[in-house]
């Protein structure tokens, strides 16, 4: 038995039961609020981002104001747009492709990446006869409108449009259109290069715009464009490691093709132990009513 100050006798083990019991009520308090804080989140279904009601509300049907203000008003939001790449583009571009094969890469590899990149874009010139080249480029922070590019329409260099905007935006995502079949089977004893199917190849998205849609409508824009060319068919090479990748065009449609035993069928230059998934998808032409 000890006596405190206010004169009251108190055992300590009663001290000791007061104290816990306190302790237990202030936590239980705390547990409480941060519930009901967790609970007044919510994820939006549209924009996947966790909100607090307060900023923007969650409507019926799962999104968030801001994402259906997006829907609503497309133009003033800074909608994604995809397009050919144009001259001003390319800087972006290389960067977008050596950010996305090359993540690890730091200063000054990576700024020597990029130039590299640039200069082999930009001297990817010469594409043999007939055949064609498209890089197309989806971009955020701008219409989409070419009404004031400088430029011939025909001048192209490298797969790059040889206009020149000043209402540029900024890159998120690329993609490379050819019909130049370098990756595809030669035919015939001539060993003549396939026409009518179109190559898709270097498809990247910035990390921060990824899960967005924005590889999708690259790929839709790539197939309308195979189809303007008078393609049948279209057909990439993706790396049998890259799951997220495979995912990404079996949804759109594409089905792995078998490569017969012992054929020497063409493949990207990567390193040498890359294995790759051919995969193919035959293109609809659209039906007149
Ligand atoms: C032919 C070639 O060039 S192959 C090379 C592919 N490029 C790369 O690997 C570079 C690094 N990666 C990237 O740049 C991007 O992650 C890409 C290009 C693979 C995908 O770009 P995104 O814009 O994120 O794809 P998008 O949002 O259109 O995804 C569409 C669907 O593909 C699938 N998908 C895309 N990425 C992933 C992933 N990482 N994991 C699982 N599924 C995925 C999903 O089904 C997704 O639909 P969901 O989001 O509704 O689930």
């Amino acid at each position: 038995m000890r006596s405190i100050p206010l004169g009251i006798a108190v055992s300590p083990t009663s001290i000791n039961n007061k104290l816990n019991f306190n302790f237990k009520k202030q936590q239980k308090q705390q547990q409480q609020q941060q519930q009901q804080q967790q609970q007044s989140f919510f994820n939006c279904s549209s924009c996947r981002v966790s909100h607090e009601p307060s900023l923007s509300p969650l409507s019926k049907s799962g999104v968030c104001r801001a994402s259906q203000v997006v829907e609503l008003f497309p133009t003033v939001s800074p909608e994604i747009v995809v397009r050919e790449a144009r001259l001003e583009d390319c800087w972006e571009v290389a960067e977008t492709h050596c950010s996305s094969f090359f993540p690890d890469y730091s200063f000054p590899l990576d700024f020597v990446l990029r130039i590299d990149r640039l200069v082999g874009m930009l001297s990817g010139f010469s594409i043999p006869n007939g055949c064609k080249r498209t890089c197309l480029v989806a971009v955020v922070g701008n219409s989409g409108d070419v009404s004031f590019c400088f430029g011939s329409e025909d001048f192209k260099i490298g797969g790059f449009d040889g206009k020149f905007s000043l209402n540029r935006g900024y890159v998120t995502g690329i993609l490379t259109v050819d019909t130049v079949a370098d990756f595809l089977p030669r035919k015939g004893p001539l060993r003549q290069r396939r026409t009518g199917i179109a190559y898709i190849s270097n498809v990247a998205v910035r990390e921060r715009y990824r899960r967005k849609g924005i590889a999708k409508r690259l790929i839709a824009k790539a197939e309308a464009q195979a189809r303007s060319w008078g393609c049948r068919a279209i057909a990439l090479h993706c790396d049998l490691n890259n799951p997220g990748a495979t995912k990404l065009y079996k949804g759109q449609g594409f089905k792995c093709i078998k490569v017969p035993e012992g054929a020497n069928w063409p493949q990207p230059r990567t390193s040498p132990d890359m294995k790759f998934n051919f995969m193919m998808k035959l293109l609809k032409t659209p039906t007149t009513t």
